[in-house]
């Protein structure tokens, strides 16, 4: 491990050392160094094909790193436990259950993350802050891009994990839709 790398619990969410990253025969991160502050905003910008989503996800534990290292919140890149109970990412297509309702949604990732039922009747609010308690039981299949982004804000503000990665925060929504993104997220 890098001795340059600060030790477990330390202030920053997320650390990266020279990560280089090759999928296929394309080599998409190259000497990628980074240090995001734990609890501080920021906006990753770049041309089409850049590297965006592929710099998500590998922050996410779901690409490993071809070369280099990072930490998150200390702890190392490949603790697949550290990851999944620090990081929430709301990927570009949402990731939601088509047949499950909106509600059964919010419900199904509040038990993912280890959350009893208690918390879980937080999902009805969370539907209202979005202005979706209208379709709270339909399913997700019939809602159009705008309220699934909207659905996706509202499981990624309930579970507040540590970290929460967007891609495209602001893609299929309204000005209003924008506007609430920023306030249930602290933009
Ligand atoms: N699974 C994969 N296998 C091979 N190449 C991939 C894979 N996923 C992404 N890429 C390539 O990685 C590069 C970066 O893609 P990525 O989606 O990270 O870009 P982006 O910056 O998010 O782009 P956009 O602004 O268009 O969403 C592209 O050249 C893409 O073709």
């Amino acid at each position: 491990m890098d001795p340059n790398l600060t030790a477990p619990a330390d202030p920053f969410a997320v650390q990266l050392r020279g990560v280089w990253l090759r999928l296929g025969r394309e080599v998409i991160l190259r000497g990628v160094d980074l240090d995001l502050p734990a609890g501080s905003g920021v906006t990753l910008l770049g041309e089409n094909g850049a590297g965006k989503t592929t710099l998500l996800r590998l922050m996410a534990g779901a690409l490993r790193p071809t070369r280099g290292e990072g930490r998150l919140f200390g702890y190392a890149l490949n603790d697949a436990r550290a990851v999944r109970d620090q990081i929430h990412l709301m990927p570009v297509d949402a990731a939601l259950y088509p047949d499950l309702s909106c509600q059964e949604n919010l419900e199904f990732a509040l038990q993912m993350y280890g959350y009893g039922p208690q918390r879980r009747q937080e999902a009805g609010a969370a539907l209202r802050r979005v202005g979706l308690e209208r379709a709270a039981q339909r399913r997700v299949r019939y809602l159009s891009a705008g309220m699934r982004k909207r659905l996706a804000l509202a499981r990624a503000s309930l579970l507040a994990c540590p970290l929460t990665l967007l891609d495209e925060p602001f893609a299929n929504l309204d000005a209003a839709g924008r506007q609430l993104t920023l306030e249930l997220l602290g933009g």
